[in-house]
């Protein structure tokens, strides 16, 4: 429930869990979908950082948040927590979620131990800080949809949109409803969508494997591609928008977003389709000035010379070299919109963007 007694729908990719056997941060293994959906206790701080660096929970908005629950799982433990939170924050560089929600659950740890000394006090200060964290974000999922279905009903004449995506930004990277998948999931439920295209998102294949899945689930048209045919599907027309998430936006609207985000915009430019990026204010980072300034992760090679999924089979010889960036940057010139929980930002740049961060401080 949201503040309001309002329900909100809470992600089922990730639960805080104190049983029998002790706190755990409950995920569903996403490197088991589509084939099983399997869950994963993680009951101490290397078991999580493992977890989100084999992506079995990955997503920006979800890193936070299962940053913030690892703080406080080392808080409850009895761990050194400042040492679980800086092992936490590095697991993964380019999505700035994770460390803003490392250090906000931090924060309230040290503030609560500062005031009362009391460990115990202090762990259950911090693992509220987590929880409400959790619900910001479902709630800021259910109002981006919001903002995103008004900017698609003033973009695309009639009903029947047909919106292309790419990697996965639904429930699985998300506190509720996820961010770009959350305003195609609200255009659904309007009735207004005629095909979701899915690029497959090689090399880990989050499209194929995840949003298809979403997709099935919530019963929406879809259809997938490899990542290869976008270019012919744009230009045969049958694109009335690009929607895609993002893992940091630096203050000037440069994008960070999964490989092949950045020639996909290019091509939704020179076919005129709208490129509409969709990500809660927590993924807005005014401090990195600038698309140069942002930390593109750089993946193993093997990610890109076997396939993702069991048994894994090799696609390149042997000792292939392969170039594995699981990020590019797109420069706001080539994104029509940035849809917040605050808002929408059009044209991208450094003051419309201040102005929705702002709107929520
Ligand atoms: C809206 S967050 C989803 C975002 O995160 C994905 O990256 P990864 O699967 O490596 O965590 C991708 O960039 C998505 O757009």
């Amino acid at each position: 429930m949201d503040d309001h007694g309002i329900a909100l729908p809470l992600s089922p990719a990730l639960r805080w869990e104190n049983d029998a056997d002790g706190p755990a941060v409950v995920l569903l293994d996403q490197t088991r979908l589509p084939a099983a959906e399997t869950e994963l206790a993680c009951r101490d701080v290397p078991a999580l950082v493992a977890a989100i660096q084999t992506l079995a929970v990955r997503g920006a908005p979800l890193l936070g948040i299962a940053g913030a629950y690892g703080v406080a799982l080392a808080a409850v433990r009895g761990d050194d927590v400042e040492a679980a939170a800086a092992l936490l924050a590095d697991a993964r560089p380019t999505a700035v979620n994770l460390a803003y929600g490392v250090t906000r659950a931090l924060a309230a740890y040290r503030e609560a131990l500062g005031e009362r000394g009391d460990l115990a006090a202090a762990a259950s200060v911090v693992l509220e800080a987590a929880r409400e964290l959790h619900v910001e974000d479902a709630r800021a999922a259910a109002r981006m949809a919001g903002h995103g279905r008004g900017l698609l009903r003033e973009l695309v004449p009639g009903d029947g949109y047909r919106l292309l995506t790419h990697c996965n930004t639904g429930v699985l990277v998300s506190g509720g409803e996820g961010t770009a998948l959350g305003v195609v999931l609200a255009a659904h439920r309007d009735g207004a969508l005629a095909r979701l295209w899915i690029d497959e998102t090689r090399p880990l294949l989050q499209g194929a494997r995840l949003t298809a899945w979403e997709a099935a689930r919530f019963g929406m048209p879809h259809t997938l591609l490899a990542d290869n045919a976008a270019g012919s599907l744009l230009a045969s027309g049958q694109v009335d928008a690009v929607l895609v998430g993002a893992d940091r936006i630096a203050a000037d609207g440069s994008t960070a977003n999964k490989v092949g985000t950045y020639p996909l915009a290019v091509l939704a430019r020179h076919h005129g389709v709208p490129f509409l990026v969709v990500a809660p204010t927590t993924t807005v980072d005014l401090g990195t000035p600038d698309g140069g300034a942002i930390h593109v992760e750089q993946r193993d090679a093997g990610e890109v010379t076997h396939l993702p999924v069991a048994p894994r089979t090799p696609v390149a010889p042997a000792g292939t070299l392969a170039y594995n960036p699981a990020f590019d940057v797109t420069p706001p010139e080539l994104i029509t919109a940035i849809v917040t929980e605050n808002g929408v930002a059009s044209p991208v740049n450094g003051k419309t963007l201040a102005a929705l961060v702002d709107a929520g401080a």
